[in-house]
């Protein structure tokens, strides 16, 4: 690696919902009239920043890392995967340029969460919170994200030499 070397990482997460009392997303507990239905606290905002992390460093994805068969990880909080992940990121020599998430949700309601979502990771990965960027779309009631029978988030990183 030299002083010109980036990254760049993308990656995608679905979890179906369910009648509920709350979600956790991007790390942020959301009290609300759904549940995420996952082996962990299906965290998607999370699990999709892993797998772009993972996907700059060509570390594979958080299935592989994390299977949903392994009883450790069940209910797991996820920012415990993303800390992992970090290390993995941290060990190869690299730091986070900057990162970008979307979730694409009927439901719930997150803008009033977005920042605290974004100092969350922005703590577990290491960087200033002004280089995270979490934004949110409904689906216009189209498909099964419309139906408010799931979410998904997308993420980009961009990766840099640690210093
Ligand atoms: N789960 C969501 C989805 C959207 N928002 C916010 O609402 C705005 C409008 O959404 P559109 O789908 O009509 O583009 C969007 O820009 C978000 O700020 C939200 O908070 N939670
Ligand atoms: C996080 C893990 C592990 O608990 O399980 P889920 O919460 O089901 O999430 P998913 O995004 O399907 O994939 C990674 C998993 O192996």
């Amino acid at each position: 690696m030299n002083a010109f070397s980036l990254r760049i990482g993308h990656g995608f997460d679905a979890h179906r919902i369910e009648a509920g009392e709350g979600v956790t997303l991007g790390g942020v507990w959301i009290e609300c009239k759904y549940r995420i239905i996952a082996h962990s606290d299906g965290d998607a905002m999370i699990h999709a920043l892993c797998d772009a992390l993972l996907g700059a460093i060509g570390g594979g994805d958080i299935g592989k890392l994390f299977p949903d068969t392994d009883a450790q990880f069940k209910g797991i909080n996820s920012r415990e995967l993303l800390k992992e992940v970090m290390s993995r990121v941290k060990a190869k020599g690299f730091a986070v340029v900057n990162a970008d998430l979307t979730l694409i949700a009927q439901v719930p309601r997150v803008s009033p969460y977005t920042q605290a979502m974004q100092a969350v990771l922005a703590q577990d990965m290491s960087v200033s919170v002004d280089v995270v960027n979490v934004k949110a779309t409904t689906n216009e009631g189209m498909g099964h994200i419309g139906r408010k029978e799931g979410i998904a988030a997308h993420a980009v990183v961009l990766l840099g030499p640690a210093s």
